[in-house]
């Protein structure tokens, strides 16, 4: 493993070179690559390398989806493009994108594998084992971790926006007390981005598919850095999102970029894309910002 910088402060710096809050996530489906690649799990690497070298002046972060990689047995081109992206973005961290979430003694291998064997700066994590499957991520106090809190998809409200209810035993009747409207995500977010968060290395993931959730995300951890994913494919809505999340975030895109176009043209088309994107996230950043009832 090479030593880092913090990735909080490569993504600020990062951010602040490049005037932008916009991630791109690389999630390669060879089935959309252009021609000559189409269809071939040889190009993983070549198609996200192109992607990178087109994007690589416009973003604060890339973050990479393991899925895509491992799904193909092609781990190796991961590893072939996160050391390509220090190469030719070396100021720009890697979130690498795996969702984890596991006991104690599974945590430590997966965290060995995100931060050794990829070396990545920062991790997508589930809260759903709990404070001692976070743990393990702990101990690579300047990795970021981002838990995911509020997600995207539609499924996510089937357990995320849960009223919390306790039981209340003492009770003559046996029935339950709600706990302050507590919504699942809001105690995800207090827990992670509060008393999980031991080194302040700690985000959340908050889908743009749900800006009023995001609004209750904020007044339960305003400082917490948001990964924002939703933007794009998803249809999640930019100035609401931007409104909601009050700086601290990143916005990230995956297939609205890289298959902006599927011909020859794919390169100047993401690039396009990307900065079409981050031009619209900073005009949203400016109007919230100047907006009569501002914070
Ligand atoms: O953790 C994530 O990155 C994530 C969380 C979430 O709630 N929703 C979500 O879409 N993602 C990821 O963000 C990316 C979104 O891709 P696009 O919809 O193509 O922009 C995918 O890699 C998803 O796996």
């Amino acid at each position: 493993m090479t030593t880092r910088p913090p990735f909080i402060h490569q993504w600020q710096e990062a951010a602040e070179r490049n005037n932008s809050a916009l991630c791109v996530g690389l999630d390669p489906e060879p089935s959309r690559f252009p021609a000559p690649w189409t269809n071939d799990p040889l190009r993983l690497f070549d198609f996200c390398a192109a992607i990178v070298d087109a994007t690589a002046d416009l973003v604060c972060a890339y973050k990479p989806q393991i899925a895509y990689f491992a799904a193909l047995g092609a781990e190796g081109q991961l590893e072939q493009l996160i050391a390509h992206i220090r190469k030719v973005a070396p100021g720009v961290p890697v979130i690498l994108d795996a969702k984890r979430g596991d006991i104690g003694a599974t945590a430590e291998q997966y965290a060995r594998e995100a931060f050794v064997r990829f070396n990545a700066d920062a991790l997508t994590l589930s809260p759903y084992m709990g404070f001692d499957s976070v743990e393990p991520y702990l101990r690579f106090p300047e990795r970021g971790l981002f838990v995911l809190c509020r997600t995207s998809n539609p499924g996510g409200a089937d357990l995320q926006t849960l009223p919390l209810v306790a039981s209340n035993a003492s009770s003559a009747t046996g029935a339950s007390a709600h706990l302050g409207d507590e919504l699942l995500f809001e105690r995800v977010a207090r827990l992670a981005a509060l008393d999980w968060n031991r080194h302040g290395q700690n985000g959340l993931v908050a889908g743009a598919t749900n800006p009023a959730d995001i609004e209750r995300i904020r007044a339960v951890a305003p400082e917490a850095p948001l990964l924002i994913p939703g933007i794009g494919a998803q249809g999640g809505d930019l100035a609401a999102t931007v409104r909601a999340a009050r700086g601290n975030f990143l916005i990230n895109a995956s297939r609205s970029v890289l298959y902006a176009s599927n011909g020859r043209d794919f390169v100047d088309a993401a690039r396009r894309e990307a900065r079409r994107l981050r031009d619209a996230i900073n005009q949203e950043v400016h109007a919230a910002s100047t907006a009569p009832n501002a914070p």
